[in-house]
């Protein structure tokens, strides 16, 4: 296989890096300072039959349309929304993602962010550093055991933080496009209704055109000041100056982020909040399960080529 052209999008992980270029011929698109046309051109773009992206840069109209021999987008990442599906499905290209190895991981880091808000674990963190402590107490935190939790998109990430939250003593109810036969959990086929009757809201769906900012005004109103909301899906998933006005007005109790509308932009106003915990989009990044995704990416490729099935195909 050493002579099929791979792209890789931008830098991802070291060892993903080092295995396409063990078994492939890898190209680095970050590795140009000119247009990608300019790059597809000198690179002979023709060559490349697969595409390997993640949740920066995927591989959009453009990108595939600059790509005649494209065969597979291979992405570093279980989120498709920087994928343009529609034209991988009209151009017979196969898509493949990695989910799974990663479920846990994003599952554990909202529980983080739960307790990392609720508790004040980041703030007290702070207290104690610059020596306040010495001065005072922190004061109270917020317990998050048998609060009622509620996840907006009940597939692998959501189900995994349902378990977690089960095991914290929590109330779980959910909001999907239709109810699931293999959960026990509360359904509400309407968001609003599942804001209102929970303390924390957890993002875990898929970001499509349906759910794009399905976390409105009206929704973290009815989330309230005393909710949190918790997102670790997509940071377009939230409209993030309702979220930022809630939060400065105090409409909203607080939130726990991984993802933003802009990265790696984030709202300045968040800087400054005790109540709010921020993480830079790694919900997945650990060795463990980076390593884990690298297997599955050039297991997919390999399967490709080999002309087997894929291990865990989109398209
Ligand atoms: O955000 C992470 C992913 O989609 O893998």
């Amino acid at each position: 296989m050493k002579s099929i052209g791979v792209l890789m999008t931008c830098p991802m992980h070291k060892y993903l890096e080092q295995q396409l270029e063990t078994h492939f011929n890898l190209f680095k698109l970050w590795h140009c300072n000119s247009s990608i046309t300019e790059f597809l051109k000198t690179h002979q773009g023709n060559t490349i039959r697969a595409v390997v992206g993640n949740t920066e840069i995927g591989a959009d109209a453009e990108l595939i349309a600059s790509l005649p021999s494209l065969e597979i987008v291979a992405s570093y990442s279980v989120g498709l929304d920087k994928i343009d599906l529609r034209k991988c499905e009209e151009k017979g290209i196969r898509v493949a993602n990695t989910p799974d190895v990663l479920t846990d991981d994003v599952a554990d880091l909202a529980v983080g962010l739960i307790l990392g808000v609720l508790r004040g674990i980041c703030a007290s963190d702070a207290y104690v550093r610059i020596g306040k402590w010495k001065d005072a107490d922190f004061g109270l935190a917020t317990k998050f055991s048998g609060k009622s939790v509620g996840i907006v998109g009940l597939g692998r990430i959501g189900t995994a933080i349902a378990k977690r939250a089960e095991a914290f003593g929590c109330s779980i109810s959910y909001f999907s496009r239709s109810q699931k036969s293999f959960a026990n959990y509360k359904f509400y086929s309407n968001i609003i209704d599942l804001a209102t009757s929970c303390q924390i809201l957890i993002v875990a769906c898929a970001l499509t055109e349906e759910t794009r900012h399905i976390i409105n005004r009206e929704v973290i109103d009815a989330l309230g000041p005393k909710g949190i909301l918790i997102n670790i899906g997509r940071g377009a998933h939230v409209d993030e100056t309702e979220l930022v006005s809630a939060l400065l007005e105090g409409r909203l109790g607080g939130a726990g982020l991984d993802v933003y509308e802009n990265e790696p932009e984030v709202p300045e106003e968040l800087l400054g909040l005790g109540n709010v915990v921020l993480q830079p989009h790694v919900g997945s990044d650990t060795v463990e399960t980076s390593d884990a995704m690298a297997d599955l990416v050039i297991s997919n490729l390999k399967a490709h080529f080999s002309k087997k099935s894929l291990l865990t195909p989109v398209i």
